[in-house]
């Protein structure tokens, strides 16, 4: 990648950085950091696809990871991590299994400086340094699940002009 002058970065240039965008949001679908969230139900309903009852103090679960890799809903298989997939074959998948933000009334209040931070941050590193796969070994996968998810193993090598 190359931006500006290595130094500086606009507004401008940041917007350019569509496939970045594709970045993001595909490390955010494949380890979503949060998992999924809760919703306590106000009212009686019932779900129409199976018919399940589902009663006004229930709890249920939105689970955001398991949405992200079914692969009833995403046209490139779901493990591979893939970001030109929001450019072409899933740009129009349901907006419900892909959430790392959350939805509705209650979604994230900081998504869009999330975002925008993420961009920033990694452009400007990609303008100083050059980022390598760290092997086999430290990238050997797996994750670590509580409310959040957090990669196990993984690394990088920085290598300096
Ligand atoms: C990658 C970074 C972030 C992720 C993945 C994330 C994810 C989430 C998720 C999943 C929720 C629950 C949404 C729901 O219930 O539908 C949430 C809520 C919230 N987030 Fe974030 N968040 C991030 C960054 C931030 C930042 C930077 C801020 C503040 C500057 C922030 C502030 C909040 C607040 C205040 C809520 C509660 C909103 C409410 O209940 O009305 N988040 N976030």
């Amino acid at each position: 990648m190359s931006v500006g002058d290595n130094q500086s970065l606009t507004l401008h240039e940041l917007d350019s950085l569509v496939y970045l965008d594709c970045v993001i949001n595909e490390t955010l679908r494949f380890y979503p950091v949060v998992q999924g969230i809760f919703r306590t139900l106000t009212v009686d309903d019932r779900l129409p696809e199976n018919n399940v009852q589902l009663y006004k103090g229930d709890t249920v679960v939105i689970p955001f990871n398991t949405l992200a890799h079914d692969p009833r809903y995403w046209s490139i298989d779901p493990e591979r991590f893939a970001p030109e997939r929001f450019l072409d074959e899933d740009k129009n998948h349901h907006p419900c299994v892909f959430m790392p933000f959350g939805g509705g009334h209650r979604q994230c209040i900081g998504q869009g400086l999330a975002r925008f931070e993420l961009k920033v941050i990694i452009a400007r590193m990609l303008q100083q340094v050059t980022f390598g796969d760290g092997g086999p070994k430290v990238n050997s996968g797996g994750f670590v699940t509580g409310l959040t998810i957090t990669p196990k193993n993984v690394g990088v090598t920085i290598e300096f002009p």
